[in-house]
């Protein structure tokens, strides 16, 4: 459904990722693993289109969309939660599902907020609060729920479990593998590869801007990098 073929992705004439071929599948989810600096948040701008691709391609649904403009993609189906969750600290969380909502499709805006909070209980016990009011696990639980409520057929995330304490990632990354298990396709970027493999099916490992290492989860977990970097030679996922 998306593919990046042989995308190179920088900022003005810096380039960060070089060459990166990567698939989502219809109802597929992968993630990007890597370190610090690796160009996960970099390859996320190229998809959502906040950074224009400087070579290569990128398709959706088999249709060139290099060019689309982000607003656009979005209204193809294609939501970001960005790194470090940007919710409207000044809206309360209902504001700030309606604004996201309304932003693709003014139709059942009502309905799709209630879907939200269907998912999440807690959104709806603090429906009123003001989003900078919010816990860290709350406010990422708005901006998952911000994606949603435009009702996207890719979830993109960037870093979902970062600040988090383990019982509220493992919580919102639960309920994400139930999306992905539902059908929706996801694309998560995780540093905690133990959380990432729980969610998704397959994954990529990002270093210096390229691809070092594909597979599917059980591909992965039997690989050297990922044991030794990420799994903390522990080899099988918990
Ligand atoms: N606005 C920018 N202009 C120029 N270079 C940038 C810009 N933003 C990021 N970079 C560079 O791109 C490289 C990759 O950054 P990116 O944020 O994509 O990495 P990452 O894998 O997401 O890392 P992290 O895990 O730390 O978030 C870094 O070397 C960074 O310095």
């Amino acid at each position: 459904m998306l593919e990046l073929t042989h995308a190179r992705i920088g900022y003005g004439p810096v380039t960060v990722v070089g060459d990166l071929n990567l698939t989502v599948g219809d109802g597929e989810s992968v993630f990007l693993i890597g370190p610090n600096g690796a160009g996960k948040s970099t390859t996320l701008r190229g998809i959502s289109g906040l950074n224009g691709l400087q070579a290569g391609t990128m398709t959706w649904d088999g249709q060139d969309i290099t060019h689309l403009p982000a607003s656009r993609r979005a209204a193809r189906g294609i939501a970001v939660v960005p790194e470090g969750r940007h919710v409207f600290t000044q809206l309360t969380v209902q504001e700030n599902l309606e604004v996201a909502a309304r932003a693709v499709n003014r139709a059942a805006v009502r309905e799709r907020i209630d879907e939200v909070f269907d998912l999440f209980p807690r959104l709806r016990e603090r429906q009123h609060s003001f989003g900078g009011l919010l816990s860290g696990g709350e406010q990422q639980m708005l901006a998952i729920g911000r994606a949603l409520a435009q009702r996207p057929r890719l979830l993109i995330i960037d870093e979902l479990s970062l600040g988090l304490a383990p019982v509220i990632y493992q919580h919102v990354g639960e309920t994400v593998r139930e999306l992905a298990a539902g059908g929706l396709s996801v694309l998560l970027v995780e540093q905690n590869a133990r959380l990432a493999m729980r969610i998704c099916s397959r994954g990529y490992l990002l270093a210096h801007g390229e691809v070092v290492l594909a597979g599917t989860v059980e591909e992965l977990e039997r690989t050297d990098e990922m044991r030794d970097l990420y799994l903390g030679g522990l080899g099988k996922v918990g």
